[in-house]
């Protein structure tokens, strides 16, 4: 399972928002941590093929994502930033929705899901309005709701923002158990650094750009750097603020 992208560009008008960008990831958790405005849901956008690369290649899994994007889309679940389940309706019927777009029917996704609710405390909800579930629930309808087709890689903008502590760490935690139980290639975009453990795979990227990829306690060492929140002083720029 990879990710690969090779000298991605993009542009909104004449700024440019992905800069040349390389990267290549595997399987396992990868974090890609930058401030606001550093590209991550621009990045999320062309690796699902909603934004066009005005230069540049995206590879999923070996295949070219412009020559096999519906292939692709079946092996890739995606958690974007903005929640995309409709309140009005219960949680069964949101998974059971999404699956039908995937051509599953409703008995074969609640079953190929089934694991997944109880680990995520949602089988006792499945009736509930989402509307009358909290932030966290709701975001773990959509973890759960992304993996009804088994995908082998899985995108996640920014999947905890709003939520307190203790959901924000049962999210990252299940996601991160996630990439071993399923073997699958985790992209988990935030601007968090405390979701960030020594042992992820980090990939920092500012102004469009990868600043540094690779072990987080190895690249605090390569910096010289006594943690992450230093590495990330170093390495990007706020410069939205201004
Ligand atoms: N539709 C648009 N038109 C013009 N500029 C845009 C558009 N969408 C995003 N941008 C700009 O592109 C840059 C990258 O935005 P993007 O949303 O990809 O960053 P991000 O890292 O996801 O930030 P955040 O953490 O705030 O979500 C920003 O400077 C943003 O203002």
């Amino acid at each position: 399972m990879s990710i690969v992208t090779e000298q991605l560009s993009f542009h909104y008008g004449k700024k440019t928002v992905i800069d040349n960008l390389s990267l290549k990831i595997n399987s396992g958790f990868n974090v890609l941590l930058g401030p606001n405005g550093a590209g991550k849901s621009t990045l999320f956008s062309m690796l699902t093929g909603l934004s066009q690369a005005s230069i540049g290649n995206v590879h999923i899994n070996g295949y070219d994502l412009k020559e096999n994007r519906p292939k692709i889309m079946r092996s890739m679940g995606v958690v974007f930033q903005q929640s995309t389940l409709d309140f009005d309706l219960s949680v069964k019927q949101n998974l059971v929705y999404y699956a039908a777009l995937h051509g599953i029917s409703a008995s074969k996704a609640l079953s190929n899901i089934s694991d997944i609710l109880s680990q995520l405390q949602l089988t006792q909800r499945l009736n509930d309005k989402v509307r009358s579930l909290n932030g966290g629930h709701r975001r773990r309808v959509e973890i759960a709701r992304a993996l009804i087709h088994q995908p082998k890689v899985l995108l996640l903008d920014e999947a905890t923002v709003g939520l307190d502590i203790d959901s924000r760490k049962m999210i990252t935690d299940y996601v991160g158990k996630l990439c071993i139980d399923l073997d699958i290639c985790v992209l988990w975009a935030t601007h968090l650094i405390d979701e960030i453990a020594e042992n992820d795979q980090l990939i920092l990227i500012n102004e469009g750009k990868i600043t540094a990829q690779g072990l987080s306690r190895e690249l605090c060492k390569k910096h010289n750097v006594d943690d992450i929140y230093q590495l990330y002083r170093r390495l990007t720029t706020s410069t939205e603020l201004v």
